[in-house]
């Protein structure tokens, strides 16, 4: 594949994730930086809304194929929040600290077993902003949330993201093994396979 796909993301831990699994899978993105595109108003209700919103307006301003991720963290506790305004949730957008402090305050003193918590990842693919069919894919990581900041590795909420399969927080973990078992890499795996079996997407 030699084509370019624009990286509609402007999230530095995104897009490392990205870089690290597209280039095993032998695909040239591109972040929507490297073209200065202006980012667009996520202003949908859902991950898939705000994911096409940011695939088409990638597509826009560059003419390419574009690839978007909405993400992030539904707690059953807060009756889904903070979902679709994880980034914002504590007021500043994509003010980790702020954000992983207030979740973990609206949790305190709640049980473990009422802790439940899952990351969400939908991909967008467009291959033209009037794109009729976005391929769109969507991956889940369950888990809880812990009651402190744990572990350097990743980004965002994995600190106080507890990973049962693994025993400890997502930012605990080499991001190797990161990479195979979130959210992002599931919904990748599954954008890779429609890639595979429908050469004109690309
Ligand atoms: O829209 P772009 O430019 O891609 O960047 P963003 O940070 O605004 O991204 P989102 O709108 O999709 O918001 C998702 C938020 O969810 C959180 N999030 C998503 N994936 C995550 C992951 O793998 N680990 C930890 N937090 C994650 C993180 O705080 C993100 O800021
Ligand atoms: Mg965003």
């Amino acid at each position: 594949m030699n084509k370019t796909i624009v990286l509609a993301s402007n999230n530095a831990g995104k897009i490392k994730e990205f870089n690290a699994l597209l280039s095993d899978m032998g695909i040239d993105v591109k972040p929507q930086s490297e073209f200065n595109v202006e980012e667009a108003e996520e202003n949908g209700l859902s991950f898939i809304e705000n994911a096409i919103l940011k695939a088409r307006n990638a597509c826009a301003q560059t003419g390419l194929p574009a690839l978007a991720d909405d993400s992030g963290i539904e707690v059953d506790y807060l009756n889904g929040a903070p979902g679709i305004y994880s980034a914002r949730f504590a007021g500043e957008h994509g003010n980790n600290e702020a954000n992983n402090t207030l979740l973990l305050e609206k949790l305190d003193g709640v049980a473990e077993l009422e802790r439940t918590a899952r990351f969400h990842c939908v991909l967008a693919y467009m291959r033209h902003e009037n794109d009729p069919t976005p391929k769109v894919f969507h991956g889940v990581w369950e888990g809880r949330i812990m009651t402190s900041n744990e572990g350097q590795e990743g980004f965002g909420y994995d600190p106080v993201f507890y990973v049962p399969e693994c025993g400890c927080s997502a930012a605990s973990l080499p991001k190797e093994v990161k990479n195979q078992i979130s959210h992002r890499a599931k919904a990748l795996k599954q954008l890779f396979a429609a890639f595979q079996q429908q050469s004109s997407l690309l």
